[in-house]
């Protein structure tokens, strides 16, 4: 526990800057009418969806619905995916079939080393879309993809603190999209 607690306490120095980045990014994206597509691979499928959810519906206020689709729910969509093409490409295809220019991906990778984020990464790059990645350890090979424009990276050995922060990151990022975009309403 103390471990998580002093990580948190890190965070707030190396994060707070690449947090008001991603924000300013996700209210201009979503401002000019574009979505986020959120993607990640087990604990982190959890975390796109649950931050798709409150873009959606709501976080703390009544707003009107922001626009997000998390790729990690359709079973049908990534079993013919896998089935049909690889793994790799489950997040990829969903990419090159949803993305506009005007989108923003969510890559969210403890390990940055899966390949179907780092492919969808590179989808997103290839329409023109921007990506803010979420991250661990030394950031893997995501966080070595040119085209990622925020790297919010939790530099911890250990899966479970890195995804307790990654959502603690996508909280402070709704609360910074809802107060920049609905301030007054708050
Ligand atoms: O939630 C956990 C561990 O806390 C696991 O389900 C974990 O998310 C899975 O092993 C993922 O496949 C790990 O992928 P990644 O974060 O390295 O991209
Ligand atoms: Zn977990």
């Amino acid at each position: 526990m103390h471990d998580g607690i002093e990580l948190r306490r890190q965070c707030i120095d190396t994060l707070s800057e690449p947090l008001l980045k991603a924000s300013e990014m996700m209210v201009a994206c979503l401002q000019k009418g574009g979505k986020v597509l959120a993607c990640g691979n087990g604990g982190s499928a959890a975390d796109a969806q649950h931050f798709a959810a409150e873009l959606v519906n709501r976080f703390e206020m009544n707003r009107r619905g922001l626009a997000a689709v998390a790729m990690t729910h359709d079973a049908s969509v990534i079993t013919s995916i896998a089935n049909d093409f690889s793994f790799d490409r489950i997040f990829s295809r969903q990419v090159e079939a949803l993305g506009r220019p005007e989108d923003l991906l969510l890559a969210i990778s403890t390990s940055g080393n899966s390949e179907n984020v780092v492919a969808a990464a590179k989808a997103a790059a290839a329409i023109g879309m921007q990506t803010i990645a979420l991250t661990g350890k030394d950031g893997g090979l995501l966080g070595q993809v040119e085209t990622v424009q925020v790297l919010l990276n939790i530099d911890h050995p250990s899966t479970p603190r890195i995804q307790e922060m990654h959502i603690t990151c996508l909280h402070i990022l709704c609360s910074l999209v809802d107060e920049t975009m609905f301030g007054d309403d708050a």
